[in-house]
């Protein structure tokens, strides 16, 4: 059976570099789910609509053809023919992507989508990670992880990422764009049954390790209540 490791979090929690490591080390595929919002928002751009009309983002539902590797040392995200990997982390997408992801029917389509990527894979797991995993897209994961890290933490390693741009304007982004998520879902508290990673005081190689070991005992535990050991 696939081990499916369910990651969520707010933005600049690490949620994405520690899922990749933690994949790539297990042997795991990785599926960034952020991933398809964000094309989403991008696919209503290039298409002319408007992100705040939700029946205008529903109607660009329909011809989002929408494709993404889940290798944790390199996935490609593709809309149509056109690759936009690198696209979908500008600014100009960031600032747009709640819109999209608040609009219910967007949701379900996605999830589905998600679900089904889950499903096929061919390695001995997955760890997929994004806002809603541990509680709407996958609650009966294998394990189930809320990574967080201060508000404080968040800014300076975004704004360390995204080097060309002011510091105050990523951090107020970054702001927005958690305020606007958590009316929609709830990633700042853990789920019950979820385990709580705080990266705030870890460095990067810390936080894997801290992941790697929550998934090891959730892992076990988890086989031994299958195998009926109590
Ligand atoms: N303790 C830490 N845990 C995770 N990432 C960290 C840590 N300290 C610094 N970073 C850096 O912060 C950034 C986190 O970004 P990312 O993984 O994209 O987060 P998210 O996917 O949650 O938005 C990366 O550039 C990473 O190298
Ligand atoms: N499971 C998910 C994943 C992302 N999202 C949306 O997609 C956006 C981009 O997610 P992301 O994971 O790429 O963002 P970062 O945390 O990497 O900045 C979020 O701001 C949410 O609006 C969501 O609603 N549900």
């Amino acid at each position: 059976m696939t081990t499916v490791v369910a990651v969520d979090g707010p933005a600049g929690s690490g949620k994405s570099s520690v899922s990749k490591a933690a994949a790539r080390r297990l042997g795991f595929a990785y599926l960034d789910t952020g991933a398809a919002y964000r094309a989403l928002a991008w696919h209503v751009a290039a298409s002319g609509a408007d992100a705040s009309h939700a029946s205008s983002v529903i109607d660009a539902l329909e011809s989002f053809d929408y494709s993404i590797g889940t290798d944790p040392d390199g996935y490609a995200v593709h809309v149509g023919g056109t690759d936009v990997t690198a696209a979908i982390r500008e600014p100009r997408v960031s600032s747009v992507v709640s819109l999209i992801a608040r609009v219910p029917e967007v949701r379900a389509h996605l999830t589905a989508l998600f679900r089904s990527i889950i499903a096929s894979t061919d390695r001995p797991g997955i760890i997929v990670e994004g806002r809603d995993i541990t509680t709407v897209v996958a609650p009966d994961a294998t394990v189930r992880i809320l990574l967080t890290a201060s508000e404080e933490a968040r800014m300076a390693r975004r704004s360390a990422e995204l080097a060309g741009e002011k510091p105050a304007d990523v951090g107020e982004q970054l702001k927005k764009r958690d305020q606007a998520d958590s009316k929609v879902v709830d990633f700042m508290t853990a789920a019950e049954g979820v385990t709580t990673v705080d990266s705030t005081e870890l460095d990067v190689e810390q936080t894997i390790q801290a992941v790697l070991d929550v998934i090891t005992n959730s892992a076990a535990a988890r086989a031994r209540t299958e195998g009926g050991t109590p």
